[in-house]
Order: structure tokens, then sequence, then C-alpha cells
């Protein structure tokens, strides 16, 4: 094994057993008698004596050897493995068959429900799933809250249920595919349940489902044959109203710019939403002057839209699908159908009233003073004519009606946009040419989907209209959509589907996992674009599918209320909006993946079934980079937090629980083998030396992050105890960002300044291992004896080698073994209720002390947006006044900006050289000790 003597990044040449080494000799030696190691090549760590020795004792055998300790708790965000409920299973039907049905009449399924707009073109759906109550029998959570005051967490007192919103399309002319879906699916069968949602049945006994658009007039008839629905119609200009509304209030990246190819996100202030014009361009076009919800006037339409495009470039190309005429048109030149300016003045500008050579004067005036026929023009020019010419139209009269009405505002909306960059720039263009710049056009990324969202929101009681932003997370499950567009379906369910799918996929070849570069812009000023800007030779996959996700509707979410000015923070400290940026994340992302991959198969026990997983896991997620790549604003506006928790959330989605767990598992128990030796030591200094030590101590052992490439490197090349030490040694001050001077006078004042123990801290941990054990927990405990509370605040899923709120009250329960101080306070705090403790000194005494809580903070990333966090971890900051967030996730790539109402403390080592460069002007290992009083 290298000795990192040798290490190079580390500069660090030579590991002296010493007493600078802070914490001093006694817990080295132990450590190293321990011989902790880990392996070079291998996906676990391998300990020996200490983990071997705890193994033996504490639990049965060999089998055993990788269990994480059982865990009573249940903290859900969003789906974890599903249970099944095998009792009384029956096979249905024929015994000999391959895959027999297998009727599961005790498995609660998805609870769902269902609304439909049925246009011309396609037929939208928007459906609603939730999973059963998981019953809650959480003795500690429960003190947790009585103690912070939560009441009790009845779902009922919520106006609206936790569940998904998933958004679906069909062709019209498929409308079999479209009922063979909801019967599969049974969404027509759901709704029922009482508490909740309006019980859908009408008088006769017949579920009833809310439908708009035309079709559900022409189609009622086949629905109740069937499936045995009746449908409920709702008005259409109703609806597209509420689903507009409800998207520029409730989605906060919803409505955007798209300028010579620039995406642009839009900040709606819900205040100052109306009046606007809505301008659905669906097979026909709709314009509303929207001025309220339920407010609104249709002004005006026409009657060329999305269907004269398809219709007519169907006729004049004999394309099979819309995609084919709009990817025909990217590689179209207009100039030979359109009569150009210059083709009528000799090639010259028209200056006086702003027209150049290159403006059309007439869309297909060309093609009259040609003797061709139809077959002389190339598909491609005839269809990109088509489209400007439709497109330009529509932003014209659009224009004239936001003139009409002095509206500054045009959402446009309907399947014709689909997402497609050039359609979207020729009515900006058109829009801001008319308008001189003085009105707007912006977009939405739920384009078609407006009408089956409103007529979604038509169910009486569904609480929809209260949502917040901050109660809705949106996931971009992999799946249909990268079929191509063919099969509108939503992400594939089943995982098997998923997989086997990705595997086809790959197969057929690598259009998604090839990086595509994003393309320039290509126009020319006043007269319109020559070309297309967007140049490539595909058409991006159905975007209109795969720029919207799944939305998430977790109504126990809140907005931190600690925070300086919630409408002003910005989680992301790194701006992906740069080129560079996204380039130099996007490559550290996919060369950490094969290890990430390592981890995920090891941690399920390298089954053939993981492996294969774990494969599909990779494509996905590489599928994902590349679709980023080509378009980063695709999923909302992009910051590097949302690619970390995008990674998480694709493990979670291929059922993998917790890559992780058996490293952080052996990195616990080596840890807590340690910590009472570090106390003692603790507890002989000066409680300034002190202080400055729990500090050192956090920082220093923020090293262990099995997501920094180089730490990983690392461990391959020394002993846990090795690490720890050398990153002690490097602890020498001033740190590259240090306020230490300023927080240490805060906790112990100065000269004739007293000092004032806050009265309750809320610490973000961060890793599991000796990052919480020997630095968070040692931190936790002076600040108890100052007589603070603690909060030790956790993710609610696992991500990385974080250490989760489920994992928490063992940790804390194994180390207050050790400690009074911290036992007195977990007791206090509700923490050890089911633990067994056994004091070291035996003593039963039961004074009083603050509590040491642990709350869930509602996520399963290696960062925090505090826009959005657990009702439990919002209750217990109100009271709170000093937090420390630690790590480089929760302290560096979010909130490294963000200002708070009360002191805090934000404290990383820097594991990344271009992250040290960029933030703070220094070096990979360089530390940030960043003090902030109360603003
Ligand atoms: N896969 C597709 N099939 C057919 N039309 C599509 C497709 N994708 C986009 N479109 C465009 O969307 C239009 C339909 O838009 P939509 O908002 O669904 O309106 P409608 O309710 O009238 O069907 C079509 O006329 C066509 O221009
Ligand atoms: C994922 C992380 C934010 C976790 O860091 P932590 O919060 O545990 O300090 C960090 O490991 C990271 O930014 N990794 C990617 C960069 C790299 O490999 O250098
Ligand atoms: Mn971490």
């Amino acid at each position: 094994m290298a000795s990192l003597k040798e290490d190079p990044i580390l500069g660090i040449d030579g590991i002296t057993i010493k007493e600078e080494f802070g914490i001093g000799k006694p817990v080295i030696d132990k450590l190293r008698d321990d011989r902790l190691a880990l392996e070079t090549e291998g996906t676990v760590i391998k300990g020996e004596s200490v983990i071997d020795k705890v193994r033996e004792e504490g639990s049965g055998g060999q089998g055993e050897r990788d269990m994480v300790p059982p865990t009573s708790n249940s903290i859900h965000r969003s789906g974890s493995r599903p249970q099944l409920d095998l009792s009384k299973a029956a096979i249905e039907g024929n015994f000999e068959e391959r895959d027999p049905t297998i009727l599961l009449p005790n498995q609660s399924d998805d609870i769902s429900h269902l609304a439909l707009d049925i246009g011309g073109s396609l037929i939208k759906l928007v459906y609603f799933s939730r999973h059963q109550d998981r019953p809650t029998n959480d003795k500690r959570k429960k003190t947790v809250k009585e103690r912070l005051g939560i009441s009790n967490g009845n779902r009922r007192s919520y106006p609206i249920l936790g569940g998904r919103l998933h958004f679906v399309k069909f062709e019209t002319s498929k409308i079999n595919e479209c009922l063979d879906f909801i019967s599969s699916k049974q969404l027509h069968r759901g709704g029922m349940d009482s508490h909740s949602w309006h019980s859908d049945t009408s008088s006769n006994g017949n579920a009833v489902i809310k439908a708009t658009g035309g079709g559900a007039y022409k189609y009622a008839d086949l629905f109740k044959e069937r499936l045995g629905v009746s449908l409920d119609k709702e008005d259409e200009m109703d609806c597209l109203v509420a689903g507009a509304n409800f998207l520029l209030k409730a989605i906060r990246h919803e409505a955007f710019t798209h300028m010579e190819g620039q995406k642009e996100f839009v900040q709606i202030d819900q205040n100052d939403l109306f009046p606007y014009l809505l301008v659905n361009i669906g097979s026909g076009v709709s314009m509303i002057k929207v001025d309220g919800d339920g407010k609104f006037e249709r002004v005006s339409g026409t009657n060329v839209g999305g269907g004269t495009y398809w219709g007519l470039g169907r006729l004049l190309n004999q394309c099979k699908s819309f995609d084919e005429l709009l990817e025909l048109s990217q590689k179209g030149d207009n100039r030979t159908i359109d009569m150009l300016v210059g083709d009528i003045y000799g090639g010259m500008d028209y200056n006086k009233i702003g027209l150049s050579a290159s403006t059309i004067a007439s869309s297909f005036g060309k093609t009259i003073s040609e003797k061709k026929e139809l077959t002389g023009y190339r598909p491609e020019d005839i269809s990109l004519s088509l489209l400007r010419m439709i497109s330009y139209n529509i932003g014209q009269i659009s224009y004239l009606n936001a003139l009409r009405f002095g509206l500054k505002r045009i959402f446009f909306g309907g399947f014709f946009i689909r997402g497609h960059a050039y359609t979207m720039d020729t009515i900006s263009f058109a829009v801001h040419f008319w308008s001189k710049g003085e009105a707007q056009a912006m977009f939405l990324r739920h384009e078609g989907f407006l009408g089956a969202l409103g007529a979604f929101m038509s169910y009486e009681k569904h609480g929809l209209d209260d949502l917040m932003v901050h109660q809705l997370v949106e996931r971009f499950p992999m799946g249909a959509p990268y079929i191509g567009g063919k099969i509108h379906g939503p992400a594939l369910g089943d995982l098997n589907e998923k997989i086997s799918w990705m595997e086809k996929f790959v197969q057929k070849g690598t259009e998604i996992t090839a990086p595509v570069p994003m393309a320039s812009s290509g126009t020319t000023g006043l007269g319109g674009f020559e070309v297309p800007s967007s140049k490539g030779g595909t058409l991006r996959s159905d975007a209109s599918a795969l720029n919207v996700g799944v939305l998430h509707l977790v109504p126990t979410l809140e907005v931190f209320p600690q925070l300086a000015d919630p409408k002003m923070y910005e989680p992301n400290t790194i701006d992906l909006a740069d080129h560079s940026e996204l380039e130099y994340w996007f490559t550290v992302l996919s060369d950490h993946l094969p290890d990430l991959v390592d981890k995920a198969v090891a941690s399920e026990g390298g089954t053939d079934d993981s492996k294969r997983r774990g494969d599909a896991f990779a494509r996905a997620f590489s599928a994902h980079l590349a679709r980023l790549m080509e378009e980063p604003a695709a999923y909302g506006k992009l910051g590097l937090a949302n690619l970390l928790e995008l990674r998480e959330e694709c493990l979670r989605e291929f059922q993998f629980v917790d890559a992780y767990r058996s490293i952080k598992h052996r990195e616990n128990e080596a840890s807590l083998a340690v910590l009472p030796d570090l106390l003692v030591e603790l507890d002989s200094m000066t409680e300034e030396t002190r202080l400055l030590t729990l500090i050192e101590g956090v920082l220093a052992a923020n090293i262990f992050d099995w997501g920094s490439r180089a730490c990983v490197e690392l461990y391959h090349k020394g002993t846990i105890i090795e690490i720890y030490r050398m990153s002690r040694n490097k602890m020498q001050r001033p740190w590259r960002v240090d306020d230490f001077d300023a927080f240490k006078e805060r906790m112990l004042g100065s000269g004739d300044k007293k000092p004032c123990p806050h009265k309750r801290a809320l610490l973000f941990v961060d890793n599991s291992g000796a990052d919480v054990i020997l630095g968070m927990l040692p931190l936790a405990r002076e600040l108890l004896r100052h007589g603070t509370e603690v909060v030790l605040v956790a993710n609610s899923l696992p991500a990385l080698n974080d250490v989760t709120a489920m994992e928490l009250p063992d940790i804390v329960a194994e180390a207050a073994k050790h400690c009074d101080i911290l036992r007195r306070a977990a007791e206090a705090g509700g923490l050890l209720v089911d633990a067994m403790i056994n004091t070291s000194d035996g003593s039963k005494e039961n004074s009083s002390s603050v509590p040491l809580m642990v709350v869930e903070n509602g996520c399963g990333s290696p960062c925090i947006d505090l826009r959005q966090v657990s009702s439990e971890l919002a209750a217990a900051a109100k009271d709170a006044d000093l937090i420390v967030l630690e790590g480089m996730g929760r302290a560096l790539h979010t909130n490294f900006n963000a200002r708070f109402k009360c002191d805090t403390l934000k404290l990383a080592m820097v594991k990344n050289q271009r992250l040290a460069e960029k933030l703070i002007k220094g070096n990979i290992y360089d530390c940030v000790c960043r003090y902030e009083p109360a603003s």
C-alpha cells in the first residue's frame, strides 16, 4: 500500500505521530493499532480488528456482515422500493401460460386520478398517483415532534394529498392506444378514496372522468363502451386558463423566453401576473386575455395553426409524422420557396421601412415565378417555409391582440411549439419585431398540457390551487419518452421494463448517449433568420414529453424560515449556464460513474440482478447527462445541485436504495471506537483550545467524502487514520476563509464581553463516519455543554456517504454510552426512547439537560435547497439562533452565498481543485470557516 507521505497533491512530506496532531497521541495510536485499512482495489473498505470485534460481539455471524442496523423509521420523499403484499396471491387463468397473471388481492395500488384533454390532433392525459399511507409508528419521531411543538402530523391537516402528477399524450387518431393505457393502469378506477378526493361517481354509480376538448363530446360513447366511464365535460377555455394560471404560479421554472437560440427562465411575480395574453397553438389557435383566476375573455384566434402546418406539410411532403416534418425543416433553406425583399429589390435592403434583403416578402411567393412542379422543390425547404409562414403569422396576430389590450406579456402554449427552438425563435422574433421590443413572447414547459391540467383541477376539493411552489418537486425519471416520440407514454413504470428498454435502446444506437454540442444562434438581424438555428440532423427526442417530468406533490415541504430573503435566495453557487462549468462538471460526473456503479452493485450483494440494474442506471444517467449537455435548460434552470440530486434520484429509480451502506457502516464503527478517547482528550483542554480543536476536527473529518474523486483516490492510498491524521496536520490557520476568531468571541466572549450562549443550534451534518462522529458530534456536545439545544439535521434519504436522519439515532445512542453529556441530552431530546443505554460509569443521574434532537431535512441529495425542507426542520428552525452548515454540498455548492436571519457558521473542506480556485482562490484541501452573524 502506498503511503500518503508520497502524495504529491497533499504536499505532506512526512507523517509524524506527535503532539502536533492536535488531538494528541493516544487516539492515533489506538487507531493505528487497530489497523483500519481501506482496500486498494475493492469496492468496500475492509476493517480488521475493531470492526471485526464489534461484529463478533454484536451479531450472529458471517451472514450479517454487511447488514445495516434495522431501523423502524419510515421517511419518504419520493419513491423507494415498493412493498408487495403477497398474502392470498393467486394465479389467474391458465397455469400453463408462460407469464400468467398473478392476482394480489391485498396489494394496495397507487390511488389514481385522471383528467383528459381530447384535441383535434392529440389527447393529453394528466393523472395523479399516490402510494397508500405507510403507518408510522415511530416513538422517537413523535417525541421530537412534541419537543418542537409540531402538532400531530396528520395528513388530513394538509389541503392536498402527497402524490405525483404524470403527463402523457397520445395521437387522437390512435385513441385505442390511449384507452389501453388507461385501462392497463386502471386510471379510470381511482379517485374513490373517501377522505381525499371528491367521490367521482355519478348518480348511477358509474365512474366519471373530467374531460375537455372537442373529443370529450366526440368520444364520450367510446369511453363508456370501452371503459364504462362517463366523461364530465369541462369548458376548454376555462381549462386552458386554469392550467396556465396554475403552472405560472406553482412551478418555479415554467415560463421562459427563447431568442436567438437562448432559453432563459423568467421569474414570475405571483402578485404581478395579470393581465396577460395566452396564445394556445393547437390544431387551431386561441388567443385569450387573462385578467385573473377564472377571469378571462377569448379575444381572438386563427384557423392557421398547428393543424395547418402538419396538414399542409403532410400533403406537400408525404411525411408520416409531425416530427419527421419538423425534422425536415431543420435542414431547409426557405430562400428557394419564399419571395424575399431582396428578390424584389434586386438584392438590396428596403431600408426606409426597415426591411433587410433577407426578409420574407411573400411566403411561397418564389414558386410562382419558377415553372417547377412540387417535385422540383426540396421537402426540407417546403417544411421550413411553411413553419416560418405559420409561426410569423401567429406571432404577428398575437402582437396585434396584445397591442389592442395594452398587454406586455404573451404566453404561448399548445403542442405546435413542441419545445422546438426554431419555432420559438421565430415567434419571438415576430413579437419583438412588430412591438419594437415592447412586448415579450414567453413559452411554457408544459406547453400542451394546459387544458388537461385545467380539467384535472376542476375536480372539486382537490386543493391543487392552494398548492405552493415549495410543495412541488419535479423529477425526470427515465422511460418511454426516449423511445423517440412514437409512444407518448410516461416513464416506464415497472423496473424490469425500464431495464430491458435501456438495454434495447443502447443496442439500437447511441443517439442520446453521445453528447451533442450546443447549437449556435443563426439570426441575421432585422430580416429574420437565414437558416434554422438548431442545425442538428435529428430532432431532439420528443421535447414535449422529455421536458416535462413527474410532478411530486409534497404538501409537507416548507420554505426554511431562517432565510433572510426567500425571494432572492438562489441555492446554487455554481452557475451551469456558463458552458465551461457545465462541461467540467459533466466530465466529473461521467468519470465518477464506473466507481459509483461498483459501489451500488456491491451494496446489493453483487448479484446478477444488481449488475443489470447498475448497468441500466449508468446508461440512464449518461442519457440524462447527454440530454442536458444538448439542452442545459431542458429540465428547468440547471445548477450543480440539480445534477447531483438527479444522480441520486436515478439510483433510486433503479432501486439502489443506499449505494454506500456498507462503507458508511464500517466507517461509523471505526469512528465510534475512537470517540471515547477523543472526548477524554478534548475534555483535558482549555475552553479556547477545545473550541479551536473542535472546529479543526470538523474540517479535517470532512475529508471523508466518497463523492470527491480526489478523496476516493486518497482512500486507495492510505488507511482511515493516515488520512485523518494527514488531514488534521493540514489544519494550520489561517484557513483560506477564517472567521474563527469572530465565532470564538461570540461563543466564549472576550474582554468584558460575556459569553452569550445560543438558544438553539441547527447542525446540518454531512458524511457518515469520522465526519459526523469525530467532527460534528463533539461540536454538538460542546454546544450542549454551553446550554444550547442542538438539532442534528440530516438527509431524509441516502445520498453518497451522507448520514441520514434514520441512521443518526443509533449513532447517537452508541456515542451516548460513553458520554454523559450526550446521553442526558439525547434522553431529553427523545432520541434514546428505544435504545438500551448502559453508561460507562453506570450512573443513574437524572439531572435535566438541554435536548439533543434529530430531524430530517426532507431531501436526498448531497446539496440542500432551503426553499423546500421538511416541516419538521421548518418547525425546529423557528427558534434557532445558530445554523451550522457543514460540507461541500451544503455549505459550498449550495448556500455559500445564502444569508440567514440568525448566526451562521459554514464549515467545509474544499475537495476539488477547480472549485477551490474559483470560490476561494485557493487549493484543494483548503478549508472554509465562514461565520456570518445574524443579518
Ligand atoms: N406527435 C405529434 N403528432 C401530431 N401533432 C403534433 C405532434 N407533436 C406536435 N404536434 C403539433 O401539435 C398540434 C396539436 O396541438 P395540441 O395543443 O395538442 O392541440 P389539439 O388540442 O388541437 O390537439 C398539431 O396540430 C401539430 O401541429
Ligand atoms: C458530492 C460532493 C458535493 C459531496 O461533498 P460533501 O458535501 O460530502 O463535502 C463533493 O464530493 C463533490 O463536489 N464531488 C464532485 C467533485 C469531485 O469529484 O471533485
Ligand atoms: Mn457528503
